[in-house]
C-alpha cells in the first residue's frame, strides 16, 4: 500500500511518464510564474498528449525566463498582455492573485484563448456574474472557461457523491461537515493569501474547497448563515484577511451545514486529523425507508477522507444503520454496515468511458476534461459551469457579509 502511495505520488507530481503530443495539442501560456502551476498543470501536462505548456510570461520577464528554463517552457513573454496576442497560444492558466482573476480572464477570453481559472473565480459575485454571463462565453465558437475546482473531476469526489445521492438507500441531506487545515509556518507571512487588497482569506483560499463539497452534497444553496467565527491575527498588515473561518449554514429544506478552514492551525491541527488523520467531508442523511416496507429504514453516513490529494491516499466511509420497527412503532432490530471504498480511476461499470490511472491526479483528471471541452467531446461527465461558479461566490459574499467582513473589493477594469 505504501508503495503503490509513493508510485502515485511520483507518477502523478513528480515525473509523470512523458506523452507523445498529438499535432493538435492544446498550447498553453501561464500568466504568472506561480508555485502552483507545476503541480496544477506543467507535471500533468507532460503526461496529457493533447497538452503543451507552451510559454509563460510573469511581471519581470528575468523571473519568467528563469521559471521557463526549470520547467522546460519554450516561449517567454515579457508581460501578460504579450501573452495573450502571441497567436501560437490556444489557452491560458490564469494562477494570479484572486483580484486579478477577473480582469485577466476577461482579457483573456477577449483574446479568444481559452481558460483555466483557478479558484476561487473572482473576488466577488458582481464580478463573477459579469465574467460568466458575458458575452464573450456566448456562440458556437466561445472560448472555455473553467473555475478549476480541481478535486471535482476525481472518480473519488464522484464516487462520493454517488453514495451522498444515492436515492434507493440515502434520505435527505440533514447535515454537511467539511473542513481543510493547514499547519501554521506553511504559508509564509508575505503571501498573497493573507492580503485583502489581493482578495486573500482563509474563506476565498481553502475555504473555498468546504463551501463548495457543501453547496454540492445539499444540491441547494445555503439560504442562511447560522453562524461564522473567523481568526485574523496578523497585526503587521494594515488590512489583513482572515486566517481561519468557520461558518454554519441553513437551507430552504431546513439541511445544516459546517465548514472550517484554517490556514494557519496550530493547537487543533493534529485533532483534526484523527484515525489515519486526513481533512474530511461528512454527510449525515435522513432516515429513510426501504422499498414498501414501512417497517424497515435506513440511516446512511458517508465520509471522504482527504477529497482533494485524493491520489496520495484517500478512503470512503459508508455506513448504513438498519432498522427494523414494529407495528407499534417501537424498534425491534438494529443493526449497522460499513463499507470502506477507494476510487483511483472511474470504475468500468459507471458506464462514463474515459480513461484515468490510479496515479492521476485531480489535476490531470481535470485537464483531460478541459481539453475533452475544448474538442467537444463528452468525456466523464464532471464540469463546473458559469451558474455554478457565480453561486459559490455568492455563498462566499453571504458568509463574509454575516460576519460583519467586507466582501473582497470589485474590480475596476470593464471590457
Ligand atoms: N488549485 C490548487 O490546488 C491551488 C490553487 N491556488 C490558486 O492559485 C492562485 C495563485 O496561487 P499561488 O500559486 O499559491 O500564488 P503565487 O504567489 O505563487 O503566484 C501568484 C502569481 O501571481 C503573480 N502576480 C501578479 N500580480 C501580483 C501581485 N500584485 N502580487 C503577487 N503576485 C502577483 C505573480 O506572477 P509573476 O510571476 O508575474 O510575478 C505570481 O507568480 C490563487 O488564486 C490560489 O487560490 C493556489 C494553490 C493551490
Ligand atoms: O489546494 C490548496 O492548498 C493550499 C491552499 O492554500 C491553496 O490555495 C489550495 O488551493
Amino acid at each position: 500500500m505504501a508503495f503503490a502511495a509513493l508510485y502515485r505520488i511520483y507518477a502523478g507530481f513528480i515525473n509523470p511518464p512523458q506523452a507523445k503530443k498529438e499535432n493538435d495539442a492544446i498550447r498553453f501560456g501561464l500568466l504568472g510564474a506561480s508555485n502552483i502551476a507545476p503541480f496544477a498543470l506543467i507535471k500533468p501536462a507532460q503526461a496529457h498528449s493533447e497538452v503543451i505548456v507552451a510559454a509563460v510570461a510573469a511581471r519581470d520577464r528575468s523571473r519568467a525566463e528563469a521559471y521557463a528554463k526549470k520547467h522546460d517552457i519554450p516561449i517567454v513573454h515579457a508581460s501578460y498582455e504579450d501573452l495573450l496576442n502571441d497567436p501560437t497560444i490556444d489557452a491560458v492558466y490564469i494562477a494570479l492573485p484572486n483580484s486579478l482573476h477577473f480582469e485577466w480572464a476577461l482579457r483573456a477570453l477577449n483574446a479568444r484563448k481559452h481558460v483555466l481559472l483557478e479558484k476561487p473565480s473572482c473576488s466577488n459575485a458582481e464580478e463573477a456574474k459579469k465574467l460568466f454571463n458575458h458575452p464573450l462565453l456566448k456562440g458556437p465558437n466561445a472560448p472555455v472557461l473553467l473555475e478549476a475546482f480541481h478535486y471535482r473531476f476525481h472518480p473519488a469526489w464522484q464516487m462520493f457523491l454517488s453514495f451522498v445521492h444515492d436515492e434507493s438507500m440515502a434520505g435527505p441531506v440533514k447535515h454537511v461537515s467539511a473542513e481543510q487545515y493547514l499547519p501554521k509556518g506553511v504559508i509564509p507571512n508575505d503571501d498573497i493569501r493573507w492580503r485583502y487588497d489581493l482578495s486573500g482569506g482563509a474563506l476565498m483560499d481553502f475555504g473555498t474547497y468546504p463551501l463548495s463539497c457543501l453547496r454540492q452534497i445539499l444540491r441547494e444553496e445555503p439560504t442562511e448563515v447560522l453562524q461564522v467565527k473567523e481568526r485574523v491575527d496578523l497585526p503587521s498588515e494594515s488590512q489583513p484577511a482572515e486566517q481561519a473561518i468557520t461558518a454554519t449554514y441553513k437551507t430552504e429544506s431546513g439541511a445544516t451545514g459546517h465548514i472550517v478552514a484554517d490556514l494557519a492551525t496550530t493547537s487543533s491541527w493534529m485533532k483534526a486529523l484523527p484515525g489515519f488523520g486526513w481533512p474530511k467531508c461528512q454527510v449525515e442523511l435522513e432516515e429513510k425507508q426501504i422499498g414498501d416496507d414501512k417497517n424497515r429504514t435506513v440511516q446512511r453516513k458517508v465520509t471522504i477522507w482527504n477529497h482533494i490529494v485524493p491520489s496520495l491516499y484517500h478512503r470512503i466511509d459508508v455506513e448504513n444503520t438498519h432498522k427494523i420497527y414494529r407495528d407499534d412503532g417501537d424498534l425491534l432490530k438494529t443493526w449497522k454496515e460499513s463499507q470502506f471504498l477507494k476510487a483511483y480511476t472511474w470504475a468500468p461499470e459507471d458506464g462514463r468511458g474515459v480513461t484515468g490511472q490510479t496515479w492521476w491526479s485531480t489535476y490531470l483528471y481535470q485537464l483531460n476534461e478541459f481539453v475533452n471541452k475544448i474538442k467537444g467531446r463528452d468525456g466523464s461527465g464532471v464540469w463546473v459551469d458559469g451558474e455554478d461558479s457565480i453561486k459559490q461566490m455568492d455563498a462566499i459574499d453571504l458568509t463574509y457579509l454575516k460576519a460583519g467582513l467586507k466582501v473582497r473589493p470589485t474590480s475596476t477594469f470593464e471590457l
